[in-house]
């Protein structure tokens, strides 16, 4: 059985490292430098680094030139999400050498556009599911934007390669990930899942490890890194078994 893919995180907000709760501007904890984050997390031996600009993400500017020297810098694969809402982000977002990028908004807003997208790009593109309920939510998650269900299966029949799974009512809090609704996606596509939000124990880690036959690949891990609940080292060790 493959073993649980692991992606620290690294939100940017106004050059900063941050985390949010519940992905509410205004509730951001501070933790310095992205670069120096993702060096560490790519020190302590990361596959993968979850790159989020959330300036983008909320229609507040951008940190494009920090977020590509950051993906620039890494050795590991990065996923980057925030804001990549049309070609020229896209582009931007690409340039960056990036393994793949994570589209939230332009999924609800522009579907054909991201049908489009997903036609040339591939595995290059994963849809965000971000959820309260089953509702999504877009322009860093402050509206509403349709059926989760709905969406899941009209990107599975346009092709998408991989969601990336966050209930935003989770998300920053260290209470757990959500795993009736990783089981519930996973139950409803094909397609790899990648769960975010919540996690806050090694514990949290084995759970959402023992949905890898169900479909989960991976795990975005933020504020738990940041807060110390356990090292990255603990947590590749945890899910390697
Ligand atoms: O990813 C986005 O586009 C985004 C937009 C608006 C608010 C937050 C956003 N992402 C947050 C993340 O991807 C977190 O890094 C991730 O869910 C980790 O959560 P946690 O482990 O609970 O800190």
């Amino acid at each position: 059985m493959p073993k649980l893919e692991l992606l620290p995180a690294v939100d940017v907000r106004d050059g900063q490292a941050v985390r949010l709760v519940h992905g509410e501007s205004g509730s951001e904890t501070s933790y310095g430098s992205p670069l120096q984050a993702a060096l560490a997390w790519q020190r302590s031996g990361a596959e993968w680094l979850h790159l989020v600009d959330l300036d983008a993400a909320f229609g507040t500017g951008d940190n494009r030139a920090l977020i590509a020297e950051v993906a620039g810098a890494m050795d590991i694969k990065v996923e980057l999400s925030g804001g990549i809402r049309d070609d020229a982000t896209l582009a931007a977002a690409l340039a960056t050498g990036c393994r793949r990028v994570n589209l939230g908004t332009a999924a609800l807003e522009t579907p054909e556009w991201v049908a489009k997208v997903i036609a040339e790009h591939g595995d290059k593109i994963a849809v965000g599911l971000d959820v309260r309920g089953t509702t999504l939510r877009g322009r860093g998650w402050t509206r509403d934007g349709g059926d989760l269900y709905e969406t899941l299966a009209r990107l599975d029949s346009e092709g998408c390669a991989r969601y990336v799974v966050t209930d935003i009512a989770k998300d920053g809090t260290l209470q757990g990930p959500n795993l009736e609704l990783l089981k519930n996606v996973c139950a409803a596509t094909d397609k790899p899942v990648v769960a975010s939000g919540g996690v806050s124990s090694l514990d949290d880690l084995r759970a959402i490890s023992s949905l890898v036959p169900a479909g989960v690949e991976g795990a975005i891990v933020g504020k738990a890194l940041y807060a110390k609940a356990f090292t990255l080292e603990e947590a590749l060790e945890a899910v390697s078994v």
